[in-house]
């Protein structure tokens, strides 16, 4: 795990697509919002925003929308995923977000984005879910 100050500018790209995202997030309740974006090892980009619901639980991540939209399009090669939040501080992904990542994209690069994309953390499944359950 390691701080960015700058990112790559075709990463700098996608992240920015996760930026757009943010505004598509449907959050009533917590008024949080966050993009997504998977990049995939053929060079697609696919993007998600959180989803909330009255029943509070049923409430889906940014990350696994745009995770889960990459894998129902049939994609096994994930290379990276860029999550952007609305705070001062970089995005930390919840626990059901680190499991499912490690489950579907266990060799891609995290990039965990600040707001205005200042602050940048680069990790990876491992470093963010150590000894996570596996069959
Ligand atoms: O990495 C994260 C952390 C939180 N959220 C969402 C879930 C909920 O809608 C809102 C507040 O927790 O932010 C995400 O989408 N991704
Ligand atoms: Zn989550």
């Amino acid at each position: 795990m390691r701080y960015l100050t700058e990112i790559d500018p075709a990463l700098k790209n996608i992240l920015n697509l996760a930026k757009e995202q943010q505004d598509k997030a449907y959050a009533p309740y917590s008024n949080f919002k966050v993009g997504a974006a998977v990049l995939t090892q053929s060079g697609e980009i696919y993007l998600g925003c959180n989803i909330e619901n009255a029943s509070y639980s049923l409430t889906i991540c940014a990350e696994r929308v745009a995770l889960f939209k990459a894998i129902s399009d049939g994609h096994r090669d994930i290379k990276a995923i860029f999550v952007i939040g609305p705070q001062n501080e970089p995005i930390s992904p919840c626990g059901a977000c680190r499991q499912v990542m490690l489950e579907l994209a266990k060799d891609a690069t995290i990039y965990l984005s600040n707001s205005d994309m200042s602050k940048i953390i680069e990790t990876n499944t491992k470093d963010l879910l150590p000894y996570g359950f596996d069959l």
